[in-house]
């Protein structure tokens, strides 16, 4: 869980990382700022106290979409895009052209009419991402959103919510294994170690190799390539000994 900590300012307008390894309490940063789960301390968006507000404001504001999604409900793609819609702005009439387009910007517009029960685990996670962006909130949660994903849809997810989140002003905040992700995507990362805030800023200057040993138990140092990304070399992991590649 996770002990008295300060996360933030997460900047809106740009994509911000919350990294940490199995267990050092990512998921349940996010649900406590989605008020998912019960905390006492106070989650503040552009100044606005959300704590406290019903569960419908609050759904409005801030939309978060967990690592695990639920079971298939027995719907089409199309329908679980309205529907998610209908829970935070009750009073708007279905807009299936705009519901359509997201499903198009996010690459699946081909799925439209098949059942959600019926897809694969990458694309479940699409039309989740898909709702999430549908309900235009000012702050979008995303655990874990590409861990589903092949190449390709990793990038496009990443292109479009960096997008979007310029775009709009959003805050967008990412769960994030790939530590070369939150490098070339990510503004601000926020990392997290046994319930802790470790460190916080720019992942370029944070990701020492003083903080990759303590958090992840790697040898590892931030390089840059040829074509000037930035990427994690490794050189060992403490039990296994050396690694000889780079990842
Ligand atoms: N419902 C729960 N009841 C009790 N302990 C929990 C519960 N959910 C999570 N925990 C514990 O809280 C800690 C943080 O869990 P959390 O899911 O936030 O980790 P995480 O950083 O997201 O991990 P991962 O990368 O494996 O998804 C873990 O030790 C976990 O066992």
């Amino acid at each position: 869980m996770l002990h008295d900590i300060t996360a933030g300012p997460f900047p809106p307008g740009r994509l911000c990382a919350v990294l940490g390894p199995n267990g050092s309490g990512k998921s349940t940063l996010l649900r406590a700022m989605g008020g998912l789960v019960p905390s006492r301390g106070q989650v503040l968006l552009h100044g606005q106290v959300l704590d406290g507000l019903d569960l419908r404001a609050r759904a409005r504001l801030c939309c978060t979409l967990p690592q695990t999604l639920p079971e298939p409900l027995r719907l089409t793609v199309l329908e679980t895009l309205l529907a998610a819609r209908r829970v935070a702005h009750p009073a708007q009439e279905d807009d299936v052209p705009a519901a359509l387009g997201w499903l198009a910007r996010v690459g699946i517009e081909s799925l439209a009419m098949r059942p959600l029960s019926e897809l694969s685990g990458g694309q479940r996670q699409l039309v989740g991402l898909a709702q999430a962006l549908s309900r235009h909130p000012r702050a979008l949660l995303l655990d874990e959103p590409l861990s589903a994903l092949d190449p390709h849809y990793q990038y496009r997810v990443l292109a479009l919510l960096r997008e979007e989140t310029a775009r709009s002003g959003l805050v967008c905040i990412l769960v994030l294994h790939d530590l070369n992700q939150a490098l070339n995507w990510c503004e601000t990362a926020c990392v997290l170690h046994e319930g802790r805030v470790q460190a916080f800023g720019p992942p370029r200057a944070i990701l020492t190799p003083a903080l990759l040993h303590a958090v992840y138990r790697i040898h590892a140092c931030v390089d840059t390539g040829a074509q000037g990304q930035d990427f994690i070399s490794v050189q060992g992991v403490e039990t296994l000994g050396q690694v000889p590649q780079n990842v």
